[in-house]
Order: structure tokens, then C-alpha cells, then sequence
């Protein structure tokens, strides 16, 4: 299943294939379509290893060097990414997209204060003033609902606690108003209680800034959460592209009724989850086999 590019879509990946270089008929993300409109929360859904990260990693130019794109369109509000000198690629990249990551720790520097954390990206790639760049870095303190912006922002990471650093990398996604933010497994490194409230967080500041969202996660529940539309991943293979309330309601294919009914439901904990069975898990492998010796003759 490969989704048409979409003429409104910000973000548009068409027929996205990438390898492993050593192994070249090896394919990792499998003629992969994704698009994302201005203002719509995409999930993008998977288990571990389906190539969540690989899009993502595509999408901010920093794939690994084993690994390279050897078909495909990525383009950002029309600048076809690919087609660019890596400089221009980047500074693209740069000034239209940014990401909130999964682990808030490793993602700030740790001998930097906060506040240079943030305005960075505003003096850097925005031409911002330092005072300017602070009284927006002070503004989205209190927009992501931080009471003390003036102590946070004189902070060093360690000082925070875990939400208060994801709300800071929240704050600095926003930052510099970007059109795409990728949102990649934003709250599977903290507690629970804190997990409720960042999620709630990043959809209050997508809906205020309209931005265009793509949240990845490998959690059924959070797309019902927050997404509008979603894309599952198998093996590197879009098995659906559809909106929520279709995906709960009549899923297409094999693979995402089980992953349904292998989701806890929060409104009935007390029902029994039932794995993903062999049988489905065998004939998507079938189907992405079949997919594979297809693509392999028309190359
Ligand atoms: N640096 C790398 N070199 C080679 N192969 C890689 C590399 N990183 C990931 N892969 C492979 O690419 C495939 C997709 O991995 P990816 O990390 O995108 O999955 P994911 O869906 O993000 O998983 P997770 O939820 O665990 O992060 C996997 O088969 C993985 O083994």
C-alpha cells in the first residue's frame, strides 16, 4: 500500500526505498509513501525495527553511512530534498523542520544552559537579536507552561527533571516556528504521570502554531490520543495509511487488526490481549517477499 503524493501535503516522501550498502538487495524501508498537511497530526506506527527511525532520520539528512537511499522523493513545502547540494539540503532542513526527541537528556547539551539551548536556532538560523532570542526563549517558557522561566532558563540540564528538560526540547522544537515537527517517541523515556501531560503538551502547542506533526510511536493508544490520520509500518512496508477513526473502526489490513487487539485499551484494562499471530506476522512477510522480488525485476 503506497499512498499518492498529496498536492497539499508539507511534507511529501514518495516511493522511499533504502538498502543497506553491503547488501544492496536488502531493503530497509520498502518504496515507503508518507505525506503530512499543514496543520495535521500524523501517527506513524511500528514495532521495533519496522524503519520508523530511518524515515525520520531521512527526513533530517542524517541517515547512517551503511545505509543509502536508492529510490525515492523527499520534499519539504516543494523543495525536492534530494535534488539539492547537501549545504542547501540542510539549511532547508534547518529552517522548516525540527525535532522533538525521545530521550530529553542526551538530546541537550550538558555544559550548556538553557538558554543558549533555545535561541540558538533564533539568532542562528532566524537573524534574531540575542535580546530578542530571549524574550521569545522566555515567551515559550510560559507557553509550555514552565512557572519559573527565568531559573530555567539560567539552568544546566542536570538541574531539570525529566518533563521539565522534554518541555524545554518542546519549547526549542517551536522555537523558530517551524512547518514540520517530528515528534519521535516523545514520552517513552519518562514516568507515567509525566508521559499524560507531555502529550497533552505537544498537542496544545501543535494546535496553537498549526504546525504539520508527525508523531512516531510504537503505541496504539497514543495515536488515538492525539493523531488525526496515521501510517503503519511493517518491515519497512506501509501496511495502512488511513485516518483514526477508520483505522479502530475497519482496518484494512492483516497486520493492524492484530496490533488492535494486541493494544491495551485503557477504557477496559481488564480485557485479555491476544499477540500478534504467526500466521499474520508469516503472510506480511509473504507480502513484503513478493513486494521485494517485484521491485528487484523492475530494476
Ligand atoms: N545504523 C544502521 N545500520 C544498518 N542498519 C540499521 C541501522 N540502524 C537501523 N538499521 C536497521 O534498519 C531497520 C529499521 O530500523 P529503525 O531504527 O528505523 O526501526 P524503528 O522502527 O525506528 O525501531 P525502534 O522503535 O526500535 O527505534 C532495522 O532492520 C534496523 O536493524
Amino acid at each position: 500500500m503506497n499512498p499518492a503524493t498529496d498536492g497539499n501535503a508539507y511534507l511529501d516522501i514518495d516511493d522511499l526505498s533504502i538498502v543497506l550498502k553491503h547488501l544492496p538487495s536488502q531493503r530497509l524501508l520498502r518504496s515507503v509513501g508518507l505525506h503530512v498537511k499543514p496543520g495535521e497530526v500524523r501517527g506513524l506506527v511500528g514495532e521495533s525495527g519496522a524503519g520508523k527511525s530511518m524515515i525520520g532520520k531521512t527526513i533530517f539528512d542524517i541517515l547512517p553511512r551503511a545505509v543509502e537511499i536508492v529510490e525515492g522523493k523527499v520534499t519539504l513545502g516543494g523543495e525536492d530534498l534530494l535534488a539539492l547540494p547537501e549545504s542547501a539540503r540542510r539549511r532547508v532542513i534547518a529552517r522548516t523542520s525540527a525535532l522533538i526527541p525521545q530521550d530529553p537528556l542526551t538530546a541537550l547539551n550538558p555544559v550548556r544552559r538553557i538558554e543558549s539551548q533555545i535561541t540558538d536556532r533564533l539568532t542562528k538560523i532566524l537573524g534574531f537579536s540575542k535580546a530578542d532570542a530571549r524574550e521569545r526563549a522566555r515567551t515559550l517558557l510560559d507557553e509550555v507552561h514552565i512557572r519559573d522561566p527565568e531559573r530555567v532558563l539560567k539552568a544546566y540540564p542536570h538541574q531539570l527533571s525529566g518533563g521539565m528538560r522534554q518541555r524545554v526540547l518542546i519549547a526549542a522544537a517551536f522555537a523558530a516556528e517551524p512547518k514540520l515537527i517530528v515528534a519521535d517517541e516523545p514520552t517513552t523515556a519518562l514516568d507515567v504521570t509525566v508521559q499524560k501531560q507531555i502529550l497533552r503538551l505537544i498537542a496544545e502547542m501543535q494546535a496553537r502554531h498549526q504546525t504539520a506533526l508527525l508523531f512516531v510511536t510504537h503505541d496504539l493508544g497514543v495515536v488515538a490520543k492525539i493523531c488525526q490520520n496515521v501510517t503503519v509500518l511493517y518491515g519497512g512496508m506501509v501496511v495502512e495509511d488511513t485516518d483514526v477513526k477508520a483505522l479502530f473502526a475497519n482496518p484494512r489490513h492483516a497486520y493492524t487488526r492484530a496490533l488492535i487487539a494486541a493494544t491495551p485499551r485503557y477504557d477496559c484494562p481488564e480485557e485479555s490481549l491476544v499477540p500478534v499471530p504467526v500466521a499474520v506476522i508469516e503472510a506480511t512477510r509473504a507480502e513484503i517477499a513478493a513486494a521485494d522480488t517485484a521491485w528487484r525485476a523492475g530494476r
